[in-house]
């Protein structure tokens, strides 16, 4: 069996920067359970496990493989084989207290996020906000796709109120009941992409992806619902190709995000430049005097909701105990697996 492995997203650049030893081939992670992989090689899937040597030279989780992870492996048998290194990654979605020694990456290498928000009882632009801190953060593309718009008879308030929390990310309006706007997400969605959707849970997710593979592979709410209870057990998440070329991740743990380690000053642009005008640089942005963000508050050009939302998130991010050079390094390493791994991909960078 041969497998292209374009449409597990084989791109020109991960092919020529693999390492090519003795008897390993390549592969990307496509589901794991505990510490067993299912990885697509050429050659088709394999079961695979780290090698002693790569556990033993783990000094984090983050240095064990993850879904869509491309990894160098040894074939043992037909269906078998063993995971020898991992290849640098591009981007790291990951959750919890992510630190040098804990943290747990719940999928890499994703090209674009898709956060997903429905156009009725969901919407909410502070969840908007949560989302976006968390993508920028992890090196892939946030999108917002509002979906189920044939319900939403309030379409360009809505879409306002998006555009105020989310300055330079592209908004996509879209149904799957209708169809409308699907045609808007094909330009992420070409070969060698590969993408994730993120969102609260029942806001279409799933009936968005099935749109897109053209048939039924995951069960939606609606199925779920009608079914005797356990009779249809959860499809296993995995890396799944789609007909465009692209491939789409879908884990659990990958839809509902709780993190806390994220990029506020992305997501709040208009606040960290104002921040750099408070009269103290570690102002909170409560009650210290000569703070520029109050005061631009006071004046209407920032909502109090939005400061809240801001102070809320960073409160959280900043719960983990950890100060703003330790949330560098613990990004270096979740992005990149370490220090020289990071020089590694400068260098490869530079080359380019
Ligand atoms: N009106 C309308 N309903 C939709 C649309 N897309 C999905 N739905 C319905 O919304 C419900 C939830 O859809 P799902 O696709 O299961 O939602 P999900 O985001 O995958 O949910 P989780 O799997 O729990 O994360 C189902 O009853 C769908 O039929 C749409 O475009 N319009
Ligand atoms: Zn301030």
């Amino acid at each position: 069996m041969t497998i292209n492995l374009t449409k597990y997203g084989l791109t020109t650049a991960v092919e020529t920067t693999s390492l090519k030893e003795d008897g390993q081939m390549l592969g990307r992670v496509i589901s794991q359970h505990r510490d067993l992989y299912q990885v697509i090689t050429a050659t088709g899937e394999r079961q695979a496990r780290v090698t002693g040597k790569l556990a033993h030279a783990a000094t984090s989780p983050t240095a064990f493989p993850a879904v869509g992870d491309w990894v160098q492996v040894c074939p043992t048998a037909d269906d078998q084989a063993q995971i020898e290194a991992i290849r640098p990654r591009q981007s790291v979605l990951a959750r919890g207290a992510v630190n040098q020694h804990d943290g747990q990456i719940i999928a890499t290498n994703i090209n674009t996020i898709f956060i997903c928000m429905s156009l009725n009882a969901d919407f909410n632009v502070r969840r908007v906000e949560r989302y976006l801190t968390i993508a920028w953060d992890s090196g892939a593309l946030p999108v917002i796709i509002l979906t189920k718009a044939d319900v939403c008879t309030d379409l360009a308030a809505k879409l306002r109120a998006v555009a105020d929390v989310s300055v330079g990310v592209s908004t996509i309006t879209c149904s799957a009941e209708t169809g409308q706007g699907l045609d808007d997400l094909q330009p992420y969605l070409t070969t060698g992409q590969t993408v994730a959707f993120v969102g609260s849970s029942g806001v279409g997710k799933s009936t968005l992806i099935n749109r897109l593979l053209g048939q039924d592979v995951l069960t939606t709410k609606t199925i779920r619902e009608d079914d005797d209870k356990g009779r249809h057990t959860t499809t296993s998440r995995q890396l799944i190709p789609l007909p465009t070329g692209a491939c789409v991740i879908d884990t659990p743990g990958m839809r509902e995000l709780q993190i806390f380690v994220g990029d506020l000053d992305q997501t709040f642009a208009e606040i960290a430049t104002l921040s750099a005008q408070c009269k103290f640089n570690d102002c909170t942005h409560t009650s210290e005097p000569g703070c520029a963000v109050r005061a631009a508050v006071e004046a209407g050009t920032v909502t109090v909701e939005r400061l809240q939302s801001y102070q809320k998130l960073q409160r959280e991010m900043s719960y983990q105990g950890l100060n703003s050079r330790q949330l560098e390094q613990a990004k270096i390493q979740r992005m990149f697996g370490g220090k020289q791994a990071m020089k590694r991909v400068k260098q490869r960078y530079h080359r380019d």
